[in-house]
């Protein structure tokens, strides 16, 4: 039988197991053993099953009402795939519909089956494809966040974007804030940005990717997003969380929109941290975002402002990037808070297959955007390298300055 495998934390005060039967059976069939014979074998093929409840330590917490310590549990649930159709909506509102709303239960992972799994789309580009955009190959990319541009104009925007292309950055976003204005509306944002950039490339030879924020209302999206890859737009930054997974899905199977898209974790605070409730960063931000359709998806890392726990960020990456998946992979960006005194920390976490990606470590540099750039660069070379920071430094002024701003962690080697 082909199934979705549900795996949950369940906390609650009485039995656990006969907690898991209940939403195996309310999740599929709704009723059971009361049933004929008759209907009971016609409903058999549509029925959720049980196969594993690993029982944990009790919680120290209790019941606000008994007093009594709560169990806890990890669950597993069967859903035949008989009973839902092949797409996001459908499969979360079987695994964790109703389901959310029903006391202290987290949804931790769904694995698909095989043939299940070739029915979504998966990242257009992948890493291999954005890679081939930016002609680099052998080290993390470099992304800056273009902050400071809320109320500005077009010419501010293009003067600022030429700066922080010529520090060497990989990319330059839009910050997921920057919705369009009468002064910087959507079409212009990517026609003048693009000029702003090939001239910089005639400059540099080098060349930097724009990702643009689509936004609007759902339903304009992707007559938006066409026109957008009409005007050679580069990369689409999309807050999917305010949207919905399957929006994602819809702008990626579009072959009018063959562009890269950037998935922002804008909202996902509302669904993820909670120990007891809502889903794990690791599926909703990783494994469900790629076989969706991002190609890059940015997540709070372990070390910045809006840290996220060291085990859970690298879960994230892991799902972006597992080579078992029949799917491209997707670039995992961790971001919030970052400089470069920290790339050592992000090179070693997440390799050279991430993205180093930052606003106020770039545009708060003493020179600059430029020198935040080129600050970036010389830490990633470090750290590639295996070299500290403080020693690269002393080769390099952007870096210098940069470490005597912010600091800078070593790793071991
Ligand atoms: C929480 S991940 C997204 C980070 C983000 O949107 C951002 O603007 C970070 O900016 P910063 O100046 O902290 O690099
Ligand atoms: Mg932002």
């Amino acid at each position: 039988m082909s199934a979705v495998i549900a795996t949950y934390l369940l906390h609650d005060e009485k039995d656990i197991r006969k907690k898991a039967e209940g939403i195996a059976l309310g999740l599929t069939v709704g009723t059971w053993t009361d049933l004929p014979q008759l209907e009971q074998d016609q409903l058999r093929k549509h029925k959720g099953e049980v196969v594993a409840v690993e029982e944990l330590e009790e919680s120290d917490r209790t019941n606000a009402y008994f007093g009594k310590r709560l169990k806890r549990a990890i669950v597993k649930i069967a859903y035949p795939t008989v009973n839902f159709s092949a797409d996001l909506p459908a499969l979360l509102v079987t695994t964790f519909g109703k389901l959310s709303l029903d006391g202290e239960v987290r949804l931790l992972d769904l694995e698909l089956p095989e043939e299940w799994k070739r029915k979504f789309p998966g990242p257009r580009f992948g890493i291999a494809g954005i890679r081939e955009k930016v002609g680099v190959y052998d080290r993390p990319l470099l992304m800056s966040i273009f902050k400071g541009i809320v109320g500005r104009d077009l010419a501010y925007l293009t003067s600022e974007l030429k700066k922080q292309a010529l520090g060497g950055v990989d990319l330059v976003k839009d910050d997921e804030i920057l919705f369009d204005s009468d002064r910087l509306p959507f079409a212009k944002r990517i026609t003048e940005g693009k000029a702003a950039l090939e001239e910089v490339y005639e400059q540099t030879g080098k060349r930097t990717l724009y990702a643009v924020n689509l936004t609007g209302k759902t339903f304009e999206l992707k007559e938006k997003a066409r026109r957008a890859a009409e005007l050679g737009a580069d990369v689409l930054l999309f807050n999917v969380f305010a949207y919905g997974l399957d929006v994602l899905q819809g702008l990626r199977e579009d072959e009018e929109i063959s562009v890269p898209i950037m998935a922002h974790p804008a909202f996902s605070g509302a669904i993820t941290p909670s120990e007891f409730y809502g889903v794990a960063p690791s599926l909703l931000l990783g494994k469900l975002l790629r076989l969706a359709g991002a190609d890059f998806v940015l997540f709070p890392s372990p070390y910045g402002s809006v840290a996220l726990e060291r085990g859970q960020a690298l879960g994230i990456a892991q799902a972006l990037t597992d080579e078992q998946e029949p799917f491209a992979r997707a670039f995992p960006v961790p971001s919030a808070g970052i400089h470069p005194g920290l790339v050592p920390l992000l090179v070693r976490d997440f390799g050279r297959d991430s993205i180093v990606n930052a606003g106020g470590g770039i545009h708060g540099h003493p020179d600059g955007a430029i020198g935040g750039g080129k600050a970036f660069r010389a830490a990633i070379d470090a750290a590639l390298a295996g070299r500290p920071l403080r020693e690269a430094a002393k080769d390099n002024e952007a870096l210098q300055k940069a470490i005597d701003r912010w600091g800078a962690i070593e790793v071991e080697a």
